[in-house]
């Protein structure tokens, strides 16, 4: 079964729109990124998912049913939104202690999510104390108590340096590996390339692209060929197509093998012939552009 689907979903304060008729679902088995620059509406989107906000419209549901009617909501989503939001003056430990008593799950979770996520060692220390990569970590074993099928990270990388990067990804991959549902945002790209399978991405509320990471990346390196030649007139009008700049021609129908084949043959000398492809982080500025709130 379809793990969250949203459905015209959206969202007002007042006069701001934050998420607008937005309709997805999330899949068991892979990894959904959820992308978007800043403001896109990801946070309020997650927020709705998990009754902490209501919809001012449209519908989302989690394993068929609105969050408030899931029997035991822990077992079967859990959710990293902000890791700095917990307790600073209890321990690890008691920290999910509390969580799995209020939630009736067992005990032993415990010490089982705190081996998953690394943090044994300093279970018994001060929440208040910890770095932001060990907060985030804690924050993904309260995440994990449940055992749920479907998980939920708000920005789970903001501020974790490389090997904490990449030990979230791995951990990512590793639970829809293990047929979970995981639904990731972030506003980096090259981020989502690397661990997501699919990708729901939105721009000022609205939906841009639901598609998988494949086709988005087939679909953004095809590129254009870009030619250069002291003759660049007589290219253009021997291949017959192209986007004439100054200094050079922008191809996209054509291979630098069929473009070079006509030009020897009709003895035109290049300077330059080169496939060009955009870097996947600009293939989404590209889809982005225009639903950013600020620009630099
Ligand atoms: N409680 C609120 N009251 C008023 N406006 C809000 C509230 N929460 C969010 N917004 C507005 O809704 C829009 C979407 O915000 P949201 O936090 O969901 O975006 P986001 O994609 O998560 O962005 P970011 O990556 O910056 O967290 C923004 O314009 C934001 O200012």
């Amino acid at each position: 079964m379809t793990a969250i689907r949203a459905t015209n979903l959206s969202k007002r304060y007042g006069a701001t729109v934050a998420v607008a008729d937005l309709s997805f679902d999330v899949e068991p088995g892979r990894v959904t990124g959820f992308l978007g620059p800043n403001g896109a509406g990801k946070s309020t989107t997650m927020r709705m998912i998990l009754g902490l906000d209501r919809p001012s419209g449209g519908s989302v549901l989690v394993d068929g049913r609105p969050y408030q009617e899931l029997r035991h909501p822990l077992r079967k989503v859990g959710a990293l939104l902000d890791a700095k939001a917990v307790h600073g003056g209890r321990s690890a430990r008691d920290h999910l202690l509390a969580i799995a008593q209020s939630n009736g799950l067992p005990a032993s979770r415990v010490g089982q999510v705190l081996e998953t996520v690394g943090l044994r060692e300093v279970a018994r220390r001060r929440v208040g104390g910890f770095s932001l990569g060990m907060a985030q970590r804690l924050g993904i074993a309260a995440a994990l108590l449940g055992d749920p099928e479907i998980l939920l990270f708000d920005e789970p990388v903001n501020g974790l340096d490389p090997d904490g990067i990449l030990w979230i990804r791995t951990l990512m991959r590793d639970l829809a590996a293990e047929g979970r549902a995981v639904f990731v945002s972030s506003h980096l790209m090259s981020e989502m390339a690397q661990t997501a399978d699919h990708l729901v991405v939105i721009g000022k509320g609205r939906l841009i692209a639901d598609t998988s990471v494949e086709e988005f990346i087939a679909r953004s390196s095809q590129g254009y060929v870009r030619v250069r030649s002291p003759r660049l007139a007589e290219v253009a009008d021997l291949i017959g197509t192209g986007e004439r700049h100054p200094d050079h021609l922008r191809v996209t129908t054509m291979s630098t093998l069929e473009i070079g084949t006509l030009t020897a043959r009709a003895g035109i000398p290049l300077e330059e012939l080169t496939h060009v492809r955009p870097s996947l982080e600009a293939a989404y500025m590209e889809l982005t552009k225009d639903s950013l709130e600020f620009t630099s």
